[in-house]
């Protein structure tokens, strides 16, 4: 029985991995659940799935599920009510699916306490890469990705050595707005924003998608799980999001994955592997879907990309101001404070005003992150 903590079990990723594991109830234990303030979800969880540690936001909302659950159930709360679920349980792997970069303390710790990491926080990556993928080298920890394109390179991949690959290539939806002109974008809504195309997930990576500040994330979450240079990168557009990515070998081979959109594919796999199960996942029909389509992606229509393909070459604190500035602007425009188009320019604004900092440690990832942090809340107010 593989034991299992999830770090944001009450958000999108966080509820269909215990969809996987109420699937598979002989192979899966729930150790360990934290999420934020969704209280009644969160009580459910932990009476259906029995964890031995649950962790809350605050300290009222602990006081609170504590009335709501058998004493047995330890509950926690605060950064280090998170930390202790990724790291204080026994759980074989760790699902990190809190969004943005107040992941990084506790993957850090789930990783140092040598647990298997099965990633959907993106941001991590972005922020401190090299400290993140470091710590894992050093304590032998697999990082495991549990997003759909990373899942889709690390299958297509298959343990082939890094010499044997010309380019990886994620591919793009597009996003809410795909075939709208920049024009057209200036007078878009939030609720227009929230209506993926394809995926039902949470807001923040919604509005990524529709910005394609997603993909780029993708693109230094790429760089950094497989070790590819940025010129080895590429992203093609794929509105059909049926070739969930692929990659180009030395002799011209090109190997992808395809499937439905259904996130509980690459979450399963991050949890059986390198065992495959049978998923309560429709299957994928080429003959139904006729045809798949792609297009060059446009660096000019789509500039939140550009500047993360910027930004990961810089290297050094650039990612993690990009990352920054990208939270606070989506969190601005989902309060309704900024239009659209807005987005992009707080992080170009972030970007501009940043000089440098290389090989950073901790302490300076979280110096620079609170600043540009700082800085995106209130320009272009
Ligand atoms: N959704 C998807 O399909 C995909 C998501 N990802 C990545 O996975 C991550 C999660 O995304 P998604 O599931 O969409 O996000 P959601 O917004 O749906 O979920 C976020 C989760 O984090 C929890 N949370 C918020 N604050 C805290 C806190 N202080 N302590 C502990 N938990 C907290 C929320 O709890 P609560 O709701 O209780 O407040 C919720 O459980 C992101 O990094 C995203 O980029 C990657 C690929 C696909
Ligand atoms: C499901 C998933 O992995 C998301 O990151 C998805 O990729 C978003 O799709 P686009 O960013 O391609 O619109
Ligand atoms: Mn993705």
């Amino acid at each position: 029985m593989k034991k299992i903590a999830i770090l944001g079990s009450t958000g999108s990723i966080g509820t269909q991995t215990l969809d996987v594991i109420r699937a598979h109830p002989q192979q899966f234990a729930v150790e360990g659940i934290a999420a934020g303030s969704n209280i009644d979800l969160v009580t459910e969880q932990a009476l259906e799935f029995r964890p031995r540690l649950v962790s809350v936001a605050t300290r009222e909302l602990a006081d609170q599920l504590r009335s709501r659950l058998p004493q047995e159930i330890v509950v926690h709360y605060g950064d280090e009510g998170l930390i202790e679920v990724a790291a204080g349980t026994d759980a074989d792997t760790v699902v990190t699916a809190v969004m943005g970069s107040m992941g990084l303390p506790s993957t850090l710790a789930a990783i140092d306490a040598g647990k298997t990491i099965g990633l959907a926080n993106k941001e991590t990556l972005v922020t401190a890469g090299h400290i993140v993928t470091e710590h894992a080298r050093q304590k032998g920890v697999a990082l495991l990705p549990i997003d759909s394109e990373h899942s889709a390179l690390f299958q297509s991949l298959n343990g082939e050595p890094r010499e044997r690959i010309a380019e990886l290539t994620l591919t793009a939806s597009g996003g809410s707005f795909r075939d709208r002109t920049r024009e057209q974008l200036r007078e878009v809504t939030v609720a227009d924003a929230l209506k993926h195309p394809n995926w039902s997930m949470g807001a923040k990576i919604t509005i990524d998608s529709a910005t394609m500040a997603n993909k780029g994330l993708e693109v230094i979450e790429a760089h950094w799980l497989f070790d590819m240079p940025y010129d080895r990168i590429s992203v093609v557009l794929h509105p059909e999001s049926i070739i969930h990515s692929y990659v180009e070998f030395v002799d011209t081979s090109i190997i992808a994955q395809l499937g439905n959109p259904d996130m509980r594919v690459p979450i399963q796999y991050a949890l059986t592997y390198p065992d495959r199960q049978p998923s309560p996942s429709s299957r994928l029909s080429l003959a139904q879907i006729g045809q798949l389509t792609f297009r060059e992606m446009d660096e000019q229509r789509f500039p939140c990309l550009r500047m993360a393909f910027e930004s990961g070459r810089l290297g050094g604190t650039a990612p993690t101001v990009f990352n920054a500035a990208n939270e606070i602007a989506v969190a601005r425009f989902l309060k309704g404070e900024i239009p659209f188009l807005t987005i992009e320019d707080v992080i170009a604004d972030a970007l501009e005003q940043h000089e440098v900092i290389a090989a950073p440690d901790l302490e300076t990832i979280h110096e620079v992150d609170r600043l540009t942090r700082a800085r995106a809340a209130s320009v272009f107010a």
